[in-house]
C-alpha cells in the first residue's frame, strides 16, 4: 500500500452502516427522506358560524381566527379557495336569547345558522368540500353533547336518535360529509341509517370523532362556540386520556359501525393512538384533529420566542402524517395555505 492511500484508510475496521449524514446533507434529500409530504388537500379548516349574520368577532384565546356571520363568511373563504383551500369543517354557534333548549333544536333549525351557511356555501363555493361538525353542545341549554335524563346522566337512546336526525338533516341541506362529535355510544350506526333512510348514504362520508379524549386542550374551542357545559363535564362520554385500550375498542366500534373515516382527537398529545388507528382502520383515512388548545400554545410559544411559529407548525404536522394521518383538521390551514407554494 502507498503511503498515498494509506492517509485515507480509516485505522480501524468501517463500519459501513455508521454514517447517515450523506443520507440528508442537502434540501432535496431531505424531502426525499419524508416519506409523504404535507398537500394542501389533506387540510380541513374549522369555520365558526353564528346566528347574528354580520358578526365578525376576534376570539382572543384563539388567535388569527374568527366568528364570522352568514353574510361575512363567503367574502372571507374565498381568497382562501382561490389559494388552495379544499374543504372546511362548519361549527354552528347560536347565541340569540332563549334559542338554547334540552333536545339542542337550534343544531338543525332550517332557519339556524348551520343549514344556513350549508347551502350558501354550497351555492356560493362549489368547489367547497363541507364537512359539518355534529353535536348537541353548541345548542343544549345545559351545554351537554347529548340529551340528559331528569337526574343528569346521558340519556343514550334519546340522544342517538336525535344526532342521527341532525345529521340527516345536514345531508339534506347539502353537506358533503357529517363528523359526529358527540362520542354517544352507537351513534354512527343511526347515522348511517338515518342517511339510508333518506337516500343519502352513498354520498355522505361519515367522519367519526372515534377518539375524542376528554382534557384541557379544548377552551379556546369554547369560547368561539360558546359551548361550556352549564354543570358537570364531559368525562363520562369523553375518553380518559389514558385510556388507550377504550380508544383501541373505539375505533375498532366505529369501523364495524360502517364510518368511513377517523379523527383522533387533540393530535400531538396523541400520536401513538393515531398510530393504532393506522393499523387497526387501515383501510380507512386517518384523520389528525390540531385542537384550539394545541394551536393557542404554539402561538403563545412563538409570542414568547421559545418556539419559531412556522417550524413548530410544520413539526407539528409532520408528526401526523408520521403516526399515520392523511388528513388534518387544522387552524394554521389558512397559514399552510401560504406556506405550502
Ligand atoms: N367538536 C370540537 C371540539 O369539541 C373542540 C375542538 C377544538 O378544541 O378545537
Ligand atoms: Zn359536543
Ligand atoms: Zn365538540
Amino acid at each position: 500500500m502507498s503511503k498515498h492511500t494509506a492517509e485515507f484508510l480509516p485505522a480501524n475496521e468501517p463500519d459501513l452502516k455508521s454514517i447517515l449524514q450523506g443520507g440528508y446533507n442537502h434540501p432535496l434529500l431531505r424531502e426525499w427522506q419524508s416519506e409523504r409530504q404535507l398537500t394542501k388537500n389533506m387540510f380541513i379548516f374549522p369555520i365558526f358560524i353564528s346566528d347574528s349574520p354580520d358578526e365578525e368577532t376576534k376570539i382572543d384565546s384563539l388567535p388569527n381566527i374568527k366568528r364570522y356571520g352568514i353574510n361575512k363568511i363567503v367574502s372571507y373563504l374565498k381568497p382562501l379557495v382561490a389559494k388552495g383551500l379544499k374543504s372546511v369543517i362548519i361549527f354552528g354557534v347560536p347565541m340569540k336569547d332563549g334559542c338554547k333548549d334540552d333536545v339542542g333544536s337550534a343544531a338543525d333549525d332550517p332557519e339556524g345558522p348551520v343549514i344556513q351557511c350549508i347551502k350558501l356555501l354550497r351555492k356560493e363555493l362549489p368547489e367547497l368540500y363541507l364537512m359539518v361538525d355534529v353535536c348537541l353542545c353548541e345548542y343544549t341549554s345545559h351545554g351537554h353533547c347529548g340529551v340528559l335524563y331528569e337526574d343528569g346522566t346521558l340519556n343514550r337512546d334519546l340522544s342517538v336518535r336525535r344526532i342521527a336526525a341532525v345529521a340527516t338533516n345536514y345531508a339534506k341541506a347539502g353537506a358533503h360529509s357529517v363528523a359526529p362529535s358527540d362520542m354517544m355510544d352507537g351513534r354512527i350506526k343511526d347515522i348511517k341509517l338515518g342517511l339510508m333512510n333518506a337516500g343519502l348514504a352513498h354520498k355522505t362520508f361519515v367522519m367519526s370523532y372515534s377518539a375524542k379524549f376528554s382534557g384541557n386542550l379544548y377552551g379556546p374551542f369554547r369560547d368561539a362556540a360558546c359551548s361550556a357545559p352549564s354543570s358537570g363535564d364531559r368525562k363520562c362520554y369523553q375518553l380518559p386520556p389514558a385510556g388507550r385500550g377504550l380508544a383501541v375498542r373505539a375505533l375498532r366500534r366505529d369501523m364495524d359501525e360502517g364510518a368511513d373515516g377517523i379523527i383522533i382527537k387533540p393530535s400531538t398529545f396523541y400520536l401513538d393512538i393515531m398510530r393504532d388507528a393506522s393499523e387497526i382502520c387501515r383501510d380507512l383515512p386517518i384523520c389528525a384533529y390540531h385542537v384550539s388548545g394545541e394551536y393557542a400554545m404554539l402561538h403563545a410559544a412563538a409570542e414568547k420566542n421559545v418556539v419559531d411559529l412556522k417550524t413548530i407548525a410544520f413539526e407539528a404536522h409532520y408528526g401526523f402524517l408520521r403516526a399515520g394521518a392523511r388528513l388534518i383538521i387544522s387552524y394554521f390551514t389558512p397559514e399552510f395555505l401560504e406556506w405550502l407554494n
